[in-house]
């Protein structure tokens, strides 16, 4: 809604009301489908919003909408909050951000780059 917005909000297309119960998810349309330039990528990420108040994210967040996909656009929602959250067609519901995508082609190998972390992670750093 702003100029520099990184996210397209995304608004719901039900015909009906969804209401999520609490701990319930539900898969909910935006009316569109889309093609893009193959090096991006769009990510479904949850309003910060809608989070907070009502504990409303998407369960796969961020979604992930490949360049290839032709289908709708979906919104895959669940209600962590503690009430039942109703949503209603035009609702604002998520957003969707692009993002460029490296052309990487993987390729198995014996061995490895050395690192000074090596295979230290979860917490390794800091300790004394
Ligand atoms: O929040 C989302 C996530 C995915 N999709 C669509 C677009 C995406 O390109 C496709 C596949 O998504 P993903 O790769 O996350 O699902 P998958 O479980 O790996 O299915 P697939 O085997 O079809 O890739 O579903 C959405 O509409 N909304
Ligand atoms: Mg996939």
């Amino acid at each position: 809604m702003s100029e520099l917005a990184s996210g397209f909000d995304l608004h719901a297309a039900v015909g009906e009301p969804v209401i999520l119960s609490p701990g319930e998810r539900a898969l909910v349309p935006t009316g569109f489908c889309l093609s893009m330039p193959g090096e991006l990528e769009a990510q479904i990420r949850p309003r910060s919003g809608t989070a907070y108040k009502n504990g409303i994210t998407a369960l796969n967040s961020p979604g992930t909408i490949d360049a290839d996909y032709r289908g709708e656009v979906k919104v895959l929602l669940i209600n962590h909050g503690s009430e039942s959250f109703r949503i209603k067609r035009g609702d604002r519901m998520a957003q969707m951000v692009f993002q460029y995508v490296p052309d990487i082609r993987l390729e198995e190998v014996e061995d490895l780059t050395e690192t000074a972390r090596g295979a230290g992670g979860f917490g390794h750093t800091g300790r004394s």
